[in-house]
């Protein structure tokens, strides 16, 4: 493998330890623990597990975290109603309402419900339009910031490269493009009805996959040298019957070959989104505090 392997674990280890610290004095300045509230409604095995790693990042980081687990058969109305009783509870800085809902629900209807001062995930349409327009009062969708986080990392000030993005949701995609024109790269968004994508992708210096589509991404599809976001989180059958293993959007071992750098799946961007979730917990909390926001968030 001749890419540099990018550590998504160290690295968001290190950003939950300083907002750990952060949330510390947060608590000594305030009198009170930053609160993050998550719902969950009905029982998908993939969500339990998310939320629980959610959950525990919270307590670990000092932040106060409290959950809230509905039936599967939970009314739209009843989950609206939970979510205004959130907005007006002071002490809780962060809402997360656990994706997917289930189908009797609108998605929609239950983020624009959230106050988007609390909208850690950074659903909301005020909060999209906030980032659209470089407003920072945005709070930014975790996934992509834990992304953009990394690049940095990897390869300092981004102005001036040309960046793909595989992927148009409003969740990855598109705020991912919006935080890449924002460092000035040239941005392509390509989505299921590009033409010629492999192509696309090869005249990428960034190329971050957000697809659901496992292993698309080939090793001719990738610019010797780039930068490789995998962004994918996909269950595939594993060796043994009945186990299972999680790969990403892009072949791996192959792009390794070719990339300058790239991040694994597990161990990449998963644990990324994760401290954002905390770090975005946190901002909120200073904000609504009136206090600034602290250096180094
Ligand atoms: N690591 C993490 O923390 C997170 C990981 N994920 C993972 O990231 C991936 C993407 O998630 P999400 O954005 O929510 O997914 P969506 O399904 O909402 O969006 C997928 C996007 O990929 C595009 N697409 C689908 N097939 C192709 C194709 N053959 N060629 C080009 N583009 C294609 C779709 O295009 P079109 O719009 O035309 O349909 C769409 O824009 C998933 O694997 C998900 O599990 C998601 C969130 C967090
Ligand atoms: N309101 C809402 N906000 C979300 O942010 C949200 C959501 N709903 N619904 C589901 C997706 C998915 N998501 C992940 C978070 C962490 C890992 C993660 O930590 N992954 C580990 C592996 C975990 C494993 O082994 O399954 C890794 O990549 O190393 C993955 C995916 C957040 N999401």
């Amino acid at each position: 493998m001749a890419a540099r392997l990018i550590d998504g674990k160290a690295a968001a280890a290190a950003l939950r330890a300083r907002v750990g610290g952060l949330a510390a004095m947060f608590e000594a300045a305030t009198g009170r623990r930053a609160g993050l509230a998550t719902v969950l409604v009905g029982e998908d095995p993939a969500s339990s597990v998310y939320i629980r790693s959610k959950r525990s990042a919270t307590g670990e980081a000092g932040m106060e975290s409290i959950h809230h687990a509905l039936p599967a058969d939970t009314s739209e109305a009843e989950v609206l109603a939970l979510v205004e009783t959130l907005n007006a509870d002071p002490a809780i800085d962060g809402i997360l309402v656990q994706l997917p809902l289930p189908s009797h629900i609108d998605a929609a209807r239950v983020i624009d419900t959230i106050d988007p001062d609390k909208d850690v995930d950074g659903f909301h349409v005020v909060n999209a339009g906030r980032l659209a327009v470089g407003d920072p009062a945005a709070l930014v969708p975790c996934t992509p910031l834990g992304c953009l986080h990394l690049l940095r990392a990897e390869l300092g000030k981004l102005t001036g490269y040309h960046a793909v993005v595989i992927g148009r949701s409003n969740i990855v995609g598109k705020p991912m493009a919006s935080l890449l024109l924002g460092e000035s790269c040239t941005v392509t968004i390509t989505h299921s009805h590009t033409r010629d994508l492999p192509e696309i992708c090869r005249s990428a210096d960034i190329l971050v996959a957000a697809v659901g589509r496992p292993e698309m991404v080939k090793t001719d599809w990738i610019k010797p040298g780039a930068t490789v976001i995998d962004v994918g989180i996909n269950r595939v059958p594993g060796a043994e019957p009945g186990k299972t293993r999680l790969v990403g959007d892009v072949a791996f071992a192959e792009a390794a070959e070719v990339a300058g750098a790239i991040t694994p799946v597990p161990g990449g961007v998963g644990p990324m989104t994760i401290a954002m979730l905390l770090r975005n917990t946190l901002v909120a909390a200073h904000r609504r505090a009136g206090l600034p926001q602290p250096e180094g968030l």
